[in-house]
């Protein structure tokens, strides 16, 4: 598996304010959004292309399009939704799907109350969109999920990643030998007795969909 904490002055700056309490919720959905297109880009560099060729107003030009086929964008409902147009707006021919996942408070066990995912995603290249990567119980059942469906690539943009949790990743998926990536604005220090995420952000669902 490989960790990626992209690391540049924009990507700090909005991080920083969307970890402040006091940012409201349409400030908090507006700096998710943006977020994760910088964050996309780097989770893309190693999309599939294939070779194309276009007139341009003067002569022929070698170039590329993305390779088929298209890549799966998978927000995990309810705080990856906030996500999905930062996503959509780079990758504007991917398809989506979608799954519902809730992290019991007390057992920290997630649970998947919804799917709504191709049946056959053999070749697919996927991109799993969950702002929080904490004791990593969510995002393996996610990752298992589409592996169990034929996905051979399953790269995660996450807004922030405990150390825990990418751990429980490794070890979830040590031998795999599909590619997993996980791309985040930071790396946290540590979660806290109710597995969350310090110094973190707080409730990302409840601040994305204004609970508090
Ligand atoms: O790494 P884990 O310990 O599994 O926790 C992370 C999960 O918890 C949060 O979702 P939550 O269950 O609160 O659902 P929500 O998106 O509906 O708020 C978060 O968005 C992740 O999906
Ligand atoms: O810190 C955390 C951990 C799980 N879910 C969140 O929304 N925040
Ligand atoms: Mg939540």
């Amino acid at each position: 598996m490989q960790t990626l904490a992209v690391d540049h002055p924009l990507v700090a700056h909005k991080l920083t304010t969307l970890r402040d309490v006091r940012t409201d919720s349409p400030t908090f959905r507006r700096l998710a959004d943006e977020l994760v297109t910088l964050l996309a880009y780097e989770a893309t560099r190693d999309v599939r292309v294939t070779p194309a060729t276009v007139q341009t107003p003067l002569t022929a030009a070698e170039g590329v399009q993305l390779a088929s086929p298209k890549p799966l964008v998978v927000p995990i409902l309810r705080a990856g939704l906030g996500m999905l147009d930062g996503m959509t707006r780079l990758l504007p021919t991917a398809e989506v799907g979608f799954l519902g996942m809730i992290r019991d408070e007390g057992t920290l066990q997630a649970q998947t109350y919804a799917t709504r995912l191709p049946e056959n995603l053999s070749g697919r290249q996927c991109y799993v969109l969950d702002p929080m990567l904490a004791t990593g119980g969510t995002l393996a059942a996610a990752i298992k999920l589409l592996f169990d469906r034929g996905a051979d690539d399953v790269t995660a943009i996450c807004l922030l990643a405990a150390p825990e949790g990418l751990k429980y990743l490794e070890q979830a998926f040590e031998g795999s030998d599909a590619p997993i990536r996980v791309v985040t604005a930071a790396v946290d220090s540590h979660l806290n007795e109710q597995g969350f995420i310090l110094p973190g952000l707080g409730d990302a669902g409840d601040r994305l969909y204004g609970v508090v």
